[in-house]
């Protein structure tokens, strides 16, 4: 309680720009790596009333005035990793400032993320360049300190990278063809370091962890385990 308290004074105070402080819905942020079953998870609470689901804006990504930037990404990153990740920040910024009229405002994935796992793994393999990255961050800084981007909780789908590579496999979208099982693990890494052991980047918000390696016929059960804490409208009751 003492920590809702907290976040309310700092909601109050804060005078970042953006949707204002206290007409922003108690807001969610949906993380795990690639095939963790965010989208799966997010269906499971689609038809609640109090709850705005902010589906990840994949088909943006894969269709801006025609261009595919996902599957240009994933054919030559080194040519393309820049021009993604702008629109990828642009689109997930979008996201966090969308007008939600509901109590709660369910995110798939969030511009920490775009950041913290994946510009951090594209940094680290040299693939986008130190001016590259210096820019993105430019923007990350300015978008995380003037805007009210905040998230009030994480949903952490914590997974195996070799169970999500299977069920990426299964999946089967066209433009993920060349993804690697070491990308994954290292994603995998990424997203452990940053939500689990706590050790990469500031974390934005008290972190649920979700066993998401349990089949789809036992996770039902996993995600009714936490429904009282991300149907949390008490919080956002204000709006
Ligand atoms: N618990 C589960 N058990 C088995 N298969 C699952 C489970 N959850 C999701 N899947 C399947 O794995 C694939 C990826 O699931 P989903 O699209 O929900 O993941 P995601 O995290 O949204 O992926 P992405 O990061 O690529 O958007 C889908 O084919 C889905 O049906
Ligand atoms: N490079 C990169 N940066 C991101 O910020 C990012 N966010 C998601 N993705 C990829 C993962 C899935 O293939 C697909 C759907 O999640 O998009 C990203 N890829």
């Amino acid at each position: 309680m003492r920590l809702v308290k907290q976040r309310i004074t700092k909601l109050i105070k804060s005078s970042k720009l953006g949707s204002g402080v206290l007409n922003r819905p108690f807001t969610v942020g949906v993380e795990g790596n690639i095939g963790s079953g965010k989208t799966t998870f997010l269906e499971h609470f689609k038809n609640h009333e109090d709850v705005h689901i902010s589906a990840e804006p994949v088909d943006r990504w894969r269709n801006l005035n025609g261009h595919n930037l996902l599957g240009l990404l994933y054919q030559d990153p080194q040519k393309w990793s820049f021009t993604f990740q702008s629109y990828v920040q642009l689109t997930m910024l979008q996201n966090h400032l969308n007008k939600i009229e509901k109590p709660v405002n369910l995110m798939e994935r969030s511009i920490f993320s775009a950041r913290y796992c994946f510009v951090e793994k594209l940094s680290r393999d040299g693939i986008l360049s130190p001016p590259s990255v210096a820019v993105i961050d430019s923007w990350f800084h300015w978008i995380t300190t003037k805007m009210n981007v905040d998230v009030d909780l994480i949903v952490y789908l914590r997974t195996s990278p070799e169970v999500v590579y299977q069920r990426i496999l299964k999946r089967n979208r066209p433009e993920e063809i060349s993804i690697s099982l070491d990308y994954i693990k290292s994603l995998h890494e990424l997203h452990e370091d940053w939500l689990y052991h706590k050790r990469l980047h500031k974390c934005p918000a008290p972190v649920l962890i979700v066993d998401a390696d349990l089949d789809k016929t036992k996770i039902k059960k996993e995600y009714q385990r936490w429904e009282p804490n991300i149907l949390n409208k008490k919080f956002g009751a204000h709006i």
